[in-house]
């Protein structure tokens, strides 16, 4: 199904998965997605490796997850892909099935100053695919911290605005913690006019050094509430976890308290702590 005409029904509650790297085993993935499922999402998102690394993986998981029913949303990005090889992939994406697609420019690798690819940007991929492939739901980022290469706030609003015009039909926001800059961006975006849904990206607090490595490497702020999780029990991963868990349900309680289109959690993989926070914040069956 189109997740846009989802979108117009309902608030969307999704999961993001992640490929295993080549040389590790499919199956605690399987086994994850396995015990994820009777949540019914609304749909899945698999991401795509930086610098193609992982490619195949994202097939291999794409077609699973389409075998099982499930709305797919593959990320697809512009690292070393031609304009051919955005094509090629594009069209066999299509070819299994798939209805959705969030086009992103991706992770630049270590070293490198673009994306070694014809597309430069999120907003001219999507173009592209939208041109092409009329009958893909394309979805695109967008930052409510603002990216953390861009200069300002106002030119990575144009640019989100642009993904808009090029045929992006909903946003999936990047991991946020600060409710009030959230809030901020929300405003600021639909005063630039972005009318398209926008679905919270959400991570999870269950690891510290997770959640301090995916905040500086985006630029994301740790509020004092997080700060003063990590400092209390930054050393006792399990009790870290614990309170990370309310954190989170707490988080997603206030996000829910916004005009957002849906959650899109991230699962980092794991089973037993994201479904304890699905099943006591009851998102699965908003
Ligand atoms: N937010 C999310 O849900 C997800 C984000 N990502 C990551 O997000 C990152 C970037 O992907 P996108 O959001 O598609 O990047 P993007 O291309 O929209 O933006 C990247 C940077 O370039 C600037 N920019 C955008 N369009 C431009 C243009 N036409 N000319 C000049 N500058 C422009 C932006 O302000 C930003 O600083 C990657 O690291 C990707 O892997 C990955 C998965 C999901
Ligand atoms: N810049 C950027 N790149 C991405 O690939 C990306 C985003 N942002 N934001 C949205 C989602 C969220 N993604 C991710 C990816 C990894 C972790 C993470 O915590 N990884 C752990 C390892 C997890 C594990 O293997 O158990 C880490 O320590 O890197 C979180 C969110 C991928 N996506």
């Amino acid at each position: 199904m189109r997740i846009s005409e989802i979108l117009k029904e309902k608030r969307s509650f999704s999961l993001e998965f992640f490929p295993p790297k080549l040389d590790q085993p499919m199956e605690p993935l399987m086994d994850t997605i396995d015990h994820l499922e009777r949540f019914k999402p609304d749909f899945v998102s698999v991401t795509y490796g930086a610098g193609g690394t992982n490619k195949g993986r994202n097939n291999e998981v794409c077609i699973n997850i389409l075998e099982r029913g499930i709305t797919l949303m593959s990320h697809f990005t512009c690292i070393g892909n031609s304009r051919e090889d955005v094509r090629e992939r594009v069209t066999r994406y299509v070819n299994m099935g798939a209805e959705n697609i969030l086009a992103l420019r991706g992770d630049l690798p270590e070293g490198w100053t673009g994306t070694g690819g014809y597309y430069t940007h999120g907003n001219d991929l999507i173009a592209a695919i939208a041109e092409h492939f009329p009958q893909l739901c394309i979805a695109g980022s967008c930052y409510p911290e603002k990216h953390i290469e861009a200069p300002d706030f106002a030119s990575d609003i144009a640019f989100l605005k642009s993904k808009q015009d090029n045929g992006a039909e909903f946003f999936v926001t990047q991991l946020c913690f600060d409710m009030e800059a959230f809030e901020r961006f929300l405003d600021m975006a639909r005063k630039a006019g972005v009318t398209a849904p926008i679905v919270v990206g959400l991570m999870p607090v269950l690891n510290k050094n997770g959640v301090i490595k995916m905040t500086s490497s985006n630029g994301c702020a740790i509020p004092p509430e997080l700060q003063t999780l990590i400092d209390k029990y930054g050393d006792d991963p399990d009790e870290f976890r614990k309170a990370g868990k309310e954190y989170t349900k707490d988080l997603i309680y206030r996000y829910l308290k916004t005009d957002i289109a849906g959650i899109h959690m991230y699962t980092l993989n794991k089973y037993k702590d994201i479904s304890e926070i699905i099943d006591d914040t009851g998102i699965a069956n908003a």
